[in-house]
């Protein structure tokens, strides 16, 4: 596989403390990555590594086939576009302003792709409104389109969705998707908002205590979370029989549970089981939630 950026043992001590522990992680070009962890997992550090705006303690990265010790890292990472924890705009400017500034430190030649920048982030009709009337929404999709002036085909985003209202997350999710399907563009996002993550991100990874837990693609989460109907049975050799007959997709949990994945009729399984000696004790239609594997794969305790 093709990847955007892989990180090999990074870590970042402060003193004693590892916010960074040995992280490894795998970002294929194309996916939008979500980067999920509790407060204070480390992902921001993460962040701050590969933007170059910290250094490591130990350990390194590769962004684009380049080692992080290679003197020309600043290359790659032009190739990279961020937002990290809140965005950084002029707030006595206006959007377009703070589009040409961001070109003028870029040395980038023309204005001419800001129109374009603006409408794709749905702020071209902000005319003369200063950013700091901006409201929330307006200011993070202000930030990406600061992050895009580059024209990067990999983007970083710390928590885009942090503080927005149900609209807004709605048009952040909008823009992200578009970048990545019609951009092509590799996307990063940390993120506490699990359910939202889960309508965007094809890949995942899950940092806790500094340290990537699991990686996990949204297709090999989904067949993890799949739909199942769990039932407590006398006997589970008859219920094999029965499920076997009737040719339908099941695991056999212990010799009294099962989980069922295809859809039944339950009342012509529980016939079929009555004639087979084996009562039926319980039924219970499951669905695990990203949120679940979450709290499965990094236990309960404080998190949003
Ligand atoms: N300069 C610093 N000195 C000491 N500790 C720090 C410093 N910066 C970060 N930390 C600690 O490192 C840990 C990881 O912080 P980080 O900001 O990466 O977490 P996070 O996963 O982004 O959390 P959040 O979702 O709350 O932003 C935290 O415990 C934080 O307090």
């Amino acid at each position: 596989m093709d990847y955007v950026l892989t990180t090999d043992a990074l870590s970042k001590h402060y003193g004693h403390f590892k916010a960074l522990n040995e992280c490894t992680m795998h970002i294929p070009k194309g996916a939008i990555y979500g980067f999920v962890g509790k407060n204070g997992a480390g992902k921001t550090t993460l962040i701050r590594l590969i933007c170059g705006l910290q250094k490591a303690t130990a350990g390194s990265y590769r962004l684009y086939g380049m080692d992080s010790a290679d003197k020309e890292i600043a290359k790659a990472r032009r190739r990279m576009g961020a937002v990290v924890e809140t965005p950084s705009l002029y707030l006595d400017m206006t959007a377009e302003e703070n589009l040409k500034e961001q070109y003028r430190i870029l040395g980038l030649p023309s204005f001419e792709g800001i129109p374009e920048l603006l409408k794709l982030v749905g702020l071209e009709n902000t005319g003369k409104k200063k950013a700091k009337n901006f409201s929330l929404g307006m200011r993070q999709r202000l930030g990406i389109a600061i992050a895009l002036a580059g024209d990067p085909d990999f983007l970083v985003l710390d928590e885009p969705a942090n503080g927005l209202d149900p609209q807004g997350i709605i048009e952040m999710r909008e823009l992200i998707l578009e970048l990545n399907r019609k951009r092509q563009i590799t996307v990063l996002i940390s993120s506490h908002i699990l359910d939202e993550l889960s309508r965007l991100a094809t890949h995942y990874g899950f940092i806790d205590s500094g340290h990537i837990v699991k990686e996990i693609s949204a297709q090999e989460l989904d067949a993890a979370c799949r739909k199942c109907v769990r039932i407590e049975v006398s006997d589970t050799k008859a219920l094999s029989w029965v499920l076997d007959s009737m040719k339908v997709e099941y695991k056999i949990l212990s010799d009294t549970q099962a989980d069922i994945f295809d859809k039944i009729n339950i009342t012509e399984l529980t016939l079929a089981l009555a004639t087979e000696h084996c009562e039926v004790r319980s039924i219970d239609e499951r669905e695990e939630s990203l949120e679940s594997y979450y709290v499965n794969l990094i236990g309960g305790g404080e998190h949003e």
